[in-house]
């Protein structure tokens, strides 16, 4: 797809292709949408500090994680109903992260099943994201579906007790859209039908459990035998309990902005929860990444690997597993360039000191200023007080 060079170009492509609705539940987040937007703003008000002449001419952007190799620390965020951006759905957005040899997660609310997906990239590396229901039993099945399946890792979602207001989604009485249903669910579980409102908040209210505790966690690592990572934490007391439980890794996320309103951006809260558990557990991240500085910053911050939700479903959206394997080939591009001009060869060489807040640079302006107006009003005084003596 020529003259697409951003992904912006392409979520403005996919507002073009698909219907409104299918849009408008991609795209939007809770509420006055406050959090959703921060998640981009806090990104821009971080500037990088490159170093030159570090011989940055064979770059390496290769990653390992629980003993996977990936092609670089990019990968892609579990979304629902990707049939609507696609009618290959996630069967092409997982064979674009498979040919690119990157992580995809799949969505426990996927169009294409469990089996499908396995089916179609038996051999590369993928989670599995895990909504747990009121009916343990068939949380518990679907556990033990993605496990034969051959997925990887379990990501259970913690941030979703109840569903954050969309309000696109209840104006457009979000449905899904005729011949599209869950597929990993059978029955009234696999229908998502708005009759008054948004569909989805009424499918989850009356499926998903809000009674969930920590010790659920314990449950679920103890039926999956998986690497189990809890996705949706934001603060550093999370992050401690979460370790103690024996997870597997933390999944910084907000939820792209479409839970809690006014929750910190992902990429303001990635330091604490760094500093608090980063030496104990992988940390993931993801929410509002949109190019390839972005995936620089989070990995100066800490994180292991920085996860895309939308910018994928725009490539679906627009050209199908095609699309998305050309939004990954652009932040491919950018991470490198980036690197690049920062003077990093390797990922591992990416550290906490390319990365600053722009306050930074503004405190140090502003406190230069004051040091000078001092002087200047010392020797002033001393002018006045030898006119007196
Ligand atoms: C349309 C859409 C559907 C989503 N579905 C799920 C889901 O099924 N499970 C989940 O844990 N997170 C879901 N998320 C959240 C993503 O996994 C991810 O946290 C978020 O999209 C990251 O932000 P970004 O879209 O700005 O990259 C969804 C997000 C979007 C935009
Ligand atoms: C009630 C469960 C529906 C989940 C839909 C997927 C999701 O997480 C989203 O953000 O949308």
């Amino acid at each position: 797809m020529s003259g697409l060079v951003s992904i912006e170009d392409f979520e403005d492509r996919a507002a073009a292709s698909i219907p409104q609705e299918a849009f408008d539940y991609y795209q939007s987040g809770a509420d006055d949408e406050q959090t959703r937007q921060l998640n981009r703003s806090s990104y821009e008000r971080l500037r990088i500090r490159p170093r030159m002449l570090q011989n940055v001419s064979n770059r390496d952007m290769k990653v390992k994680l629980f003993g996977e190799e990936y092609a670089m620390p990019i990968g892609i965020s579990p979304t629902a109903f990707q049939k609507m951006a696609h009618p290959e759905g996630e069967v092409a957005n997982a064979r674009a992260a498979a040919n690119r040899k990157l992580l995809f997660t799949l969505s426990t609310l996927s169009n294409s099943s469990i089996e499908e997906v396995a089916d179609a990239v038996p051999k590369s590396p993928k989670w599995f994201q895990l909504y747990i229901y009121k009916e343990r039993k068939l949380t518990e099945r679907i556990v033990q579906r993605a496990k034969k399946a051959g997925f990887k890792a379990i990501v259970v979602t913690v941030d979703s007790p109840l569903f954050g207001k969309r309000r696109a989604d209840i104006r457009n009485r979000f449905s899904l859209p005729p011949g599209l249903k869950a597929a990993n669910l059978e029955g009234e579980q696999a229908i998502i039908q708005g009759k008054d409102g948004s569909g989805l908040s009424q499918y989850g209210e009356q499926q998903l459990d809000p009674s969930l505790v920590w010790d659920d966690i314990r449950w679920l690592i103890k039926i999956s035998e998986l690497p189990v990572l809890v996705k949706g934490i934001l603060t550093k007391e999370d992050a401690e309990i979460a370790v103690s439980k024996g997870v597997s890794g933390i999944w910084v996320s907000n939820h792209g902005g479409r839970q809690l309103d006014s929750a910190p951006a992902t990429i303001e809260v990635l330091p604490e929860i760094v500093a608090a558990v980063g030496d104990q557990t992988t940390i993931i991240v993801d929410g509002g990444v949109r190019n390839g500085k972005d995936v620089f910053k989070a990995l100066g911050l800490g994180a292991n690997m920085v996860m895309i939700g939308r910018p994928a479903l725009w490539g679906l959206a627009v050209n199908g597993q095609q699309g998305v394997e050309q939004v990954l080939d652009i932040l491919r591009d950018e991470l490198d360039t980036t690197m690049a001009l920062a003077g990093c060869q390797r990922v591992a060489d990416i550290t906490r000191l390319h990365v600053i807040h722009e306050e930074y640079y503004k405190e140090l302006n502003m406190k230069q200023t004051q040091v000078l107006l001092d002087m200047q009003s010392k020797d002033k005084r001393k002018g006045w007080l030898k006119g007196i003596f």
